[in-house]
């Protein structure tokens, strides 16, 4: 029975019939052995370590459990504090720690060496690399302005670009602006982008969803991402919706997640619906709300899309 659905399956879809559950995707990506956009979603880990060690710790695991995917998460890389008194002499009560404030080119340089360190944990078992330096803004660790922001992403993408192949992918943020340019110099830098949209509060209406995704695809990136926060069901499923039409849409691969406990069926049954990656954990700390463990992923992947 299994083997006619999918011979049925693979008849109509070469005939140009977009079948549910298997979304075709005219633009697919590939980085070494991964292809996003196929018909069974791809399971990134993303690597949660405050350290460049435990990074690399972090994304050896990942790749022995299975992940296609790394995602380094370099914002949540421990920033070391400026320690000098912010007024007075340094024997006076004044003596206090200053907010930290890195120069773009510093942030930069921490990055890069957490990507050297996860790409040689990498190397040569065909699992690529995203780096995503996610804001505070979207729910992640790097509070700075846009400024800074757009400044050291630009800067790391350059480094990337001069040591060809240690990222295969970086995360940039549509809110954040400039996107169109930041894909330009990652284009030219050899890399692609996975261009994101986060809500750790809500569901936006279903029209910004998709405006949101569009946006993405129009402004040259590689992948179009959202993830949202949904209040219950009927969110979980304005979600999904939005996922099936981008996917109907859009050329590029679409990856649409609900987070927390309410959207979980999104994080399993995302591909159904057109999104081409979920994010799962492989023994460290999940990077949001909601991410299960790789294995039962993989075991819900099997059921969905055999
Ligand atoms: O964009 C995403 C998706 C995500 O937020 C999730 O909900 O799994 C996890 C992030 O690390 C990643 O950058």
């Amino acid at each position: 029975m299994l083997r006619e659905v999918r011979d049925l399956r693979a008849r109509l879809e070469g005939s140009g019939i977009v079948v549910p559950g298997s979304p075709v995707c005219p633009r697919p990506v590939t980085w070494q052995q991964l292809t996003l956009g196929g018909p069974v979603p791809a399971v990134a880990v993303a690597i949660t370590g405050d350290t460049v060690a435990a990074c690399a710790d972090q994304a050896r695991a990942a790749r022995r459990a299975g992940a296609d995917l790394i995602e380094l998460r370099a914002d949540l890389l421990a920033v070391p504090a400026d320690t000098t008194p912010a007024s007075g002499p340094e024997d006076t009560p004044a003596a206090i720690t200053k907010p930290v404030r890195w120069a773009p080119q510093e942030l930069a340089g921490l990055w890069l060496a957490a990507v050297r360190a996860v790409a040689a944990e990498l190397h040569g078992s065909g699992v690529p690399v995203l780096l995503t330096v996610r804001t505070a803004a979207e729910g992640g660790g790097l509070d700075t302005d846009d400024v800074t922001y757009r400044a050291a992403l630009a800067d790391v993408i350059e480094r990337l670009g001069r040591e060809r192949g240690a990222a295969a992918a970086v995360d940039v943020e549509l809110a954040r602006g400039d996107l169109p340019r930041l894909v330009r110099l990652a284009r030219r830098a050899g890399l692609d982008v996975v261009a994101s949209s986060h809500d750790f509060m809500a569901t936006p209406d279903d029209v910004e969803m998709l405006r949101r995704l569009h946006a993405m695809q129009d402004a040259g990136a590689a992948v179009a991402k959202i993830a949202v926060t949904p209040a219950g069901p009927a969110d979980v499923e304005r979600l999904a919706g939005a996922a099936a039409r981008a996917r109907g849409e859009l050329d590029i691969p679409v990856v649409a997640i609900a987070m927390g406990q309410a959207g979980t069926v999104t994080r399993l049954a995302g591909g159904v619906f057109g999104s081409a990656l979920t994010f799962a954990t492989a023994g460290s700390a999940a990077s949001a709300p909601g991410q299960l463990p790789l294995a039962q992923v993989r075991a819900a992947l099997a059921v969905l899309h055999p």
